[in-house]
């Protein structure tokens, strides 16, 4: 990042380091008697700030035009901050003038080249956003959401997994997978109709978007089984999270036939660990298994 700007930065340590020269040569050191601490706490303060910029301007935007016009208008704005504090402590003969106007000058033309490159940066911020809603609108478009429960469908769930899968790894971060189940949800049709199980699926579906975060992504993953990808979640945040889920779930979900009676819900999670998208959700669904399994033999045990 940094080496991409070096030339920037020689030139403006080159700047200061001749507008110091510049101060030294054409003035004398004011005597402490007549130093003012006020007025070198504010401009020391002021000259410190502009310096961030340059540093956050550098740390933040790739090489470009638009980073030149910030970065350079930044670099006038210290220049005459820079030597507004030597003036503190360096007097100038009267008849030098060029002192004063390199104090003066390339403050405001600063300004303006700052102000610049800031309408470069809002018209490509512009730019960036139309792109990512278009992107957005392509998958919309592409019939990747789910028209029964409006939530997305399969081809969205693995496309956003592979993408989240190579960003949390980059970044460090943990992902965790949430998996959910209706149990014998067949037999929940034979009895009720599927138009009923239409309309179940559908409250299901409501509530899991309610209930999880909005920066959780929530899919059908296939007829009766649900997934939540959990951005910047380890697995015991998303363990107390599915226990919540299932809870609200069971409390707010009936069957056509009243609340006693309603279908079972298996819910499991998983650390995502592997590195494709298709590895994971294998692992969602020997996790769901293994839940369905371990439910079944508690049951038996009652
Ligand atoms: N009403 C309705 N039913 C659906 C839909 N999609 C899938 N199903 C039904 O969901 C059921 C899923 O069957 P299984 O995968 O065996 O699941 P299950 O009956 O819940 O059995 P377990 O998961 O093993 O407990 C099938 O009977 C499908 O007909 C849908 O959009 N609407």
């Amino acid at each position: 990042m940094w080496r991409q700007h070096r030339y920037k930065i020689l030139l403006s340590l080159l700047l200061l380091a001749g507008g110091l020269l510049l101060a030294i040569n054409a003035g004398d050191a004011k005597p402490q008697i007549e130093l003012d601490a006020l007025d070198i706490l504010g401009e020391g303060t002021t000259l410190l700030v502009a310096c961030g910029w340059l540093g956050l301007i550098i740390s933040s935007r790739p090489a470009g035009r638009v980073t030149e016009w910030l970065y350079y208008g930044s670099l006038l704005l210290v220049f005459s901050y820079f030597l507004d504090l030597l003036d503190e402590f360096i007097r100038y003969p009267e008849h030098v003038r060029l002192m004063s106007w390199l104090e003066s000058l390339p403050a405001p033309v600063g300004m303006l080249v700052l102000t610049y490159g800031l309408v470069g940066w809002h018209r490509e911020q512009r730019a960036i956003n139309r792109q990512l809603r278009g992107r957005e609108l392509f998958l919309r478009d592409h019939q990747l959401i789910d028209p029964l429960t409006q939530l997305y469908g399969m081809d969205y769930l693995r496309a956003v997994l592979q993408r989240e899968i190579e960003l949390h790894k980059s970044q460090h971060k943990a992902l965790s997978l949430l998996v959910l189940d209706i149990d014998n949800f067949a037999g929940f049709n034979r009895r009720f109709g599927m138009a009923a199980g239409d309309a179940y699926l559908s409250r299901v579906s409501e509530l899991l978007s309610n209930q999880l975060r909005h920066s959780d992504v929530v899919c059908r993953y296939a007829g009766d089984r649900f997934i939540a990808l959990l951005p910047n979640t380890a697995l015991p945040q998303a363990q107390i999270m599915a226990q919540h889920l299932r809870q609200q779930l069971r409390q707010q979900l009936c069957a056509p036939d009243g609340a006693h009676d309603q279908p079972q819900l298996t819910v499991a999670n998983i650390a995502v660990q592997q590195d494709s998208a298709d590895s994971a959700l294998q692992a969602a669904d020997a996790a769901l298994a293994l839940a369905k399994q371990t439910a079944a033999l508690n049951l038996q045990h009652v």
